[in-house]
């Protein structure tokens, strides 16, 4: 019997498309029963794109940036677009020099390469043609969980000019390709598979590639009734929020670090609802003390009396709470208060050894 190989974690799947990308082979992305081919426009050559052709619709799309496209030239192709579940198409496009009829895969290569060149401009295309080029949301597949966001993005990661080619995969029935279908393909080309799901997770953990989940924008000393803290600033690359750091000065071998999402009624009015109040308390007078730091994120657009407080937890709070502590130098830490379990803050270097959460007492 075969042993069979160890499974990937999402950060090795990702890290595994985006070489595959960077050497210039496709992906499939997706899940469930809808799957696409996707390549980097920037490298798209003759052999992958005929591949391509044949292994899908055979209707070649390249989602870029809006900017991309409006610096190209390519208006919508409806201004009433009609189909919502759609991204938004452009006006039909092909290379203006250096290919025939448009329609081989070698001259639909080239027009890709053409959409992703920074040096190309309007006139380097012409309208119609035999290549779809689709909009995506700007905030990439964080925006709009989408096939091709998920393939800009992928391509951005990956270190190359943000513009994909992309095609729906279809299996050998009348159907799109699903789960089983893409593996079987994966496998027998050494191909990639990667879900749209770990796309957005990891955009949500480390960034889009150019910039990091999070930026570190400013730092103070901050006196308090606690103690000396030091406050450090962040400005969050996916929500716009500025979150704040509170270092303790003491440096320990294995810092204990508090999370706390932002809760108005708690933190500021201390409603007797929840616990908040006295959990940022307890943990800035311990950080003050035994060194460490609370991390306070802040959820931009937050109703005051809504559910969306300090209380709920998602991915969103996780990758930004596990980016600062990244930032700050921490590897190894003691989680004190925050996400339910410490593997939700934990990302290659760094280390939550421990998850600390101390009883709370209700508020008096
Ligand atoms: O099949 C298509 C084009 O041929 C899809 O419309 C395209 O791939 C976009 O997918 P999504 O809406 O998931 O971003």
């Amino acid at each position: 019997m075969s042993a069979q190989p160890a499974p990937l974690f999402t950060d090795d799947r990702v890290a595994n498309a985006v070489a595959a990308l960077r050497a210039g082979r496709p992906v499939l992305v997706g899940g469930g029963t809808e799957y696409d081919v996707v390549l980097p426009a920037a490298l798209a050559e003759p052999r992958w794109t005929a591949w391509t052709v044949r292994h899908t619709s055979g209707v070649l799309c390249a989602p870029l940036p809006a900017e991309r496209a409006g610096a190209l030239g390519l208006p919508p192709m409806a201004h009433d677009n009609q189909d919502p579940r759609s991204p938004l198409y452009t006006v039909s496009v092909d290379a203006a020099h250096g290919i025939t009829t448009g329609i081989s895969a070698a001259d639909r290569a080239r027009t890709a390469r053409v959409l992703a060149d920074p040096a190309s401009g309007p006139a380097d295309l012409i309208r119609p043609g035999h290549l779809l080029p689709l909009r995506v949301h700007a905030n990439g597949v964080v925006g709009r969980p989408g096939h091709a966001e998920a393939g800009v993005d992928l391509c951005r990661l990956a270190g190359l000019p943000p513009v994909a080619l992309t095609a729906r995969l279809v299996g050998d029935g009348v159907g799109t390709a699903g789960d089983e279908d893409a593996a079987l393909l994966a496998a027998r080309h050494d191909l990639p598979v990667i879900h749209i799901p770990e796309v957005v997770e990891h955009r949500l953990r480390f960034g889009d590639g150019e910039r990091g989940r999070v930026t570190r924008v400013t730092n103070a000393r901050l006196p308090t009734v606690h103690g000396q803290l030091d406050a450090v600033g962040y400005r969050d690359e996916v929500t716009g929020a500025e979150h704040i750091a509170l270092v303790g000065r003491p440096r320990t071998s294995v810092p204990l670090v508090a999370v706390h999402a932002e809760c108005v009624t708690g933190d500021i009015f201390k409603t007797t609802r929840c616990d908040c109040a006295r959990r940022i308390a307890e943990s800035a007078a311990v950080i003050a003390q035994e060194g460490g730091v609370l991390v306070y994120l802040r959820r931009p657009g937050a109703r005051v009396l809504g559910a969306r407080d300090g209380h709920t937890w998602t991915t969103v709070d996780d990758g930004a709470a596990g980016a600062i502590v990244a930032d700050l130098g921490y590897r190894s830490v003691r989680l004190l208060t925050g996400p339910g379990t410490a593997v939700q803050l934990a990302r290659p270097g760094l280390t939550v050894l421990a998850v600390q959460n101390r009883p709370v007492s209700p508020l008096t």
